[in-house]
C-alpha cells in the first residue's frame, strides 16, 4: 500500500477539488453525502445534485446578514429552492451585492438532524479559502456518484484531522542580507498537509537560552508589497525587521495567512464591502468568516522547532500573546508596534482597538 493515501492527502486532494468547483463525498456509517462549493458551482452540477432536501450550509454570521435563521447555533442549512439556480446560489455566498438586493428570503432552514456534516463541510470549504458556503446532499442516489472518481473522505475522523496542529518540515535556509540588518537568514518550512509555507527571517544569531525579540506577521499582498495605507502591515514589517537589525539579532515569522486567514481573494472581497460602509470586522461577518481565523499554533510550533522557549513579541495583539503563552512559548515582554498611522487606516486600527482588543 505504499501508495495508498493518508488521510492528510486526501483532504488535500479534496481541498483542491472544492476549488475546482469538483464535488467531494464524505461518507460516515450511516450513509454518505456530496459536497459541493457553492463559490466553485457550476449550473450543470447543480441541476444533477437538485433535490428537494439539498441544502446550502452557511455560517450564523452570513446567515445573520441573510434573515436566515441558524437552528444549529453557529450554522443554518438552507433547503434550496427548487427554482434556486446558480446566480441565486452566488448571491447567497457572496455579500457583493446584499445592499443592491437586500431581501433575498424567506428562507426555509432545515432543523431536524444533526448539523455535523455541515459543519464539516464548511471547515473544508474555509481552508480551500473559498467563501463558507457549501452545497450538501445527504444520502444521494447510486447513480449520481457511482463511477464519478469523487474524492471520499471518511466523515468521522475529518473534523479531527482539520483541528490538528500543521506539522511544519523545514526545507532550507540561505544567508540574505537585507536593509534592517547585513545578518539576515531566510528560513522556509513546509507543512506536511500541502498547504501554504511559511517563513522566518533570522536577524543575526540570536541566544536561544535568552528571550528573543519576535514578531509573528501576517502576510498582507497589499501593505507589505504595495504600501496600502489601509492598514499598517508595511510599516509594521519594516520597524520590526529594523529593531531586530538595531538590536543585533531576533526572528520574525512571515505567516502565509492573508487576510488573517480568509486569503487575497477574500479580503479583496472584504475591502469591497469596506468601500459600502461596512468596518473591518463587519465585512468579514458578512462573508460568513470569523473576525479572525489565524492559526496561532503555526506561528508558537516554528518557534519551538528553531529552539526558542522565551520571546520579547512586537505586537499590539492580545490575542497572539495568549496563544503563544499557551502553546509552550513564555512572552516575557509585549514590545508595542505602534507605527504607520494614516487618516485612511485610522477607522481600522480604532475598529480593531474597540471590537478585537488590540491594544493602542
Ligand atoms: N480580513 C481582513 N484582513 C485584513 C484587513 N486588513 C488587514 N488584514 C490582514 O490582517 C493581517 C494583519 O495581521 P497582523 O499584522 O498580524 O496584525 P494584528 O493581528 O493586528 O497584530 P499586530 O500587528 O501584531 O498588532 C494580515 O494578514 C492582513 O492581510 C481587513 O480589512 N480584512
Ligand atoms: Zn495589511
Amino acid at each position: 500500500m505504499a501508495f495508498g493515501l493518508s488521510l492528510v492527502e486526501r483532504i488535500n486532494r479534496a481541498r483542491a477539488d472544492l476549488r475546482l468547483g469538483v464535488p467531494i463525498v464524505l461518507s460516515g456509517p450511516t450513509g454518505a453525502a456530496v459536497v459541493m462549493a457553492a463559490e466553485t458551482a457550476t449550473a450543470d452540477r447543480l441541476d444533477a445534485l437538485r433535490a428537494p432536501c439539498l441544502v446550502l450550509a452557511i455560517t450564523r454570521y452570513r446567515a445573520e446578514t441573510l434573515k436566515a435563521r441558524p437552528y444549529d447555533g453557529d450554522l443554518a442549512r438552507i433547503i434550496v429552492p427548487h427554482d434556486g439556480g446558480l446566480s441565486w446560489l452566488r448571491a447567497m455566498a457572496d455579500p457583493a451585492d446584499d445592499l443592491r438586493h437586500p431581501m433575498k428570503g424567506p428562507f426555509l432552514c432545515a432543523r431536524d438532524g444533526k448539523a455535523d456534516l455541515h459543519r464539516t463541510a464548511i471547515a473544508l470549504v474555509k481552508t480551500a479559502q473559498l467563501l463558507p458556503a457549501a452545497l450538501v446532499l445527504e444520502n444521494p442516489p447510486a447513480g449520481l456518484i457511482d463511477g464519478a472518481e469523487l474524492t471520499e473522505l471518511p466523515f468521522g475522523l475529518l473534523a479531527d484531522a482539520l483541528a490538528q496542529e500543521t506539522q511544519l518540515s523545514p526545507v532550507v535556509n540561505a544567508r540574505l542580507p537585507i536593509v534592517a540588518s547585513q545578518a539576515g537568514r531566510v528560513h522556509i518550512f513546509r507543512p506536511r498537509d500541502g498547504g501554504e509555507e511559511h517563513y522566518a527571517i533570522e536577524i543575526g544569531q540570536p541566544d536561544r537560552a535568552k528571550p528573543v525579540l519576535a514578531r509573528l506577521h501576517s502576510a498582507c499582498f497589499t501593505g507589505d508589497v504595495l504600501g496600502s495605507l489601509k492598514c499598517d502591515c508595511g510599516p509594521q514589517l519594516n520597524a520590526a525587521l529594523a529593531q531586530m537589525g538595531q538590536e543585533g539579532a531576533g526572528v520574525l515569522l512571515y505567516l502565509n495567512q492573508e487576510g488573517r486567514g480568509i486569503g487575497l481573494a477574500n479580503k479583496m472581497r472584504a475591502y469591497s464591502l469596506q468601500d459600502q460602509g461596512f468596518d473591518t470586522v463587519e465585512a468579514n461577518h458578512r462573508l460568513g468568516f470569523e473576525d479572525d481565523e489565524r492559526d496561532f499554533r503555526i506561528g508558537a510550533g516554528l518557534l519551538r522547532q528553531m529552539g526558542f522557549a522565551q520571546v520579547r513579541l512586537l505586537t499590539n495583539n492580545p490575542r497572539k500573546v495568549a496563544m503563544l503563552d499557551t502553546h509552550g512559548l513564555k512572552v516575557v515582554e509585549r514590545v508595542a508596534l505602534r507605527v504607520g498611522e494614516t487618516a485612511q487606516n485610522a477607522h481600522y486600527l480604532a475598529t480593531k482597538a474597540a471590537k478585537s482588543g488590540h491594544l493602542l
